[in-house]
């Protein structure tokens, strides 16, 4: 079966130099892959290749294949888009409801009737573990919502897409103890239903959340990089 994502000898570079890379893992269906290494080691630059949204003046080389289909650099599109959702570290909440956030991608990606993109989003809802605390306040404004509820909002935008691979860049970092647990259940509830590459500096919640690493050092020598098949 094919690896949801492969990458093989992937590199992002600046005009100057070599920022990140190269790199090689697989992110397999069902399961849950840590992206660690110390800040600046080029992890959140990572997540950006993989959805093929690097920054103006990055470009990036190497292998990139998802579900099979190989990502030539720089041809990224809206089916790559909808299969791997990139959610960023700090969670991105429109103006509008509950409900219009968690349809946000939906709306743009799909063209499906209303009433069926509802009831998608509402499974979503349920997914990212947030159903319970918003069902009656769908139609509220989002940006009421606690930090915690903010990110597991993202995380129900992302999977109402029904992603094959979901990318989170420290879903945590900037929550509570309380609200770090709720999100680590929601992200937990995936195990066996996506691939999931974690971003965290937290190596203990790398124990708890995931089944496999990948380390990158300041700036990832020649050496290939932990969990390659
Ligand atoms: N647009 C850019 N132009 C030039 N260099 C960049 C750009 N974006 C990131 N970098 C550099 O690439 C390297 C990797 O950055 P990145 O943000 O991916 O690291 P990180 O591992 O996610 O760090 P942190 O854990 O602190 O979030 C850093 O040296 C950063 O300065």
């Amino acid at each position: 079966m094919d690896h949801v994502i492969s990458v093989r000898r992937l590199s992002v570079r600046s005009r100057e130099k070599t920022l990140v890379g190269p790199v090689s893992f697989n992110l397999e269906q069902g399961s849950t892959t840590g992206l660690c290494g110390p800040s600046g080691a080029g992890k959140s630059t990572i997540l950006r290749a993989l959805v093929e949204l690097l920054p103006s003046g990055l470009t990036r080389d190497g292998e990139l294949r998802v579900l099979g289909r190989t990502i030539p650099p720089g041809r990224g599109d809206a089916e790559l888009r909808a299969k791997v959702v990139l959610v960023p570290q700090t969670p991105v909440v429109f103006g509008g409801s509950v409900l219009d956030n968690a349809l946000f991608g939906l709306r743009h990606v799909l063209r499906a009737p209303q009433e069926a993109l509802r009831e998608r989003a509402e499974q979503a809802l349920e997914e990212a573990g947030l159903w319970t605390e918003v069902a009656d306040r769908l139609d509220s404004p989002a940006q009421n919502l606690s930090a915690g509820q903010r990110q597991r909002l993202c995380l129900a935008r992302a999977l109402a897409l029904e992603p094959a691979g979901l990318l989170l860049d420290e879903p945590t970092s900037a929550l509570d103890e309380r609200s770090r647990d709720k999100v680590e259940q929601s992200i937990a509830a995936l195990r066996g239903r996506r691939a999931v590459l974690l971003v965290s500096h937290d190596p203990a919640q790398v124990e708890r959340l995931c089944d496999t690493t990948v380390h990158l050092d300041q700036l990832t020598t020649e050496s290939e990089t932990a969990a390659v098949a």
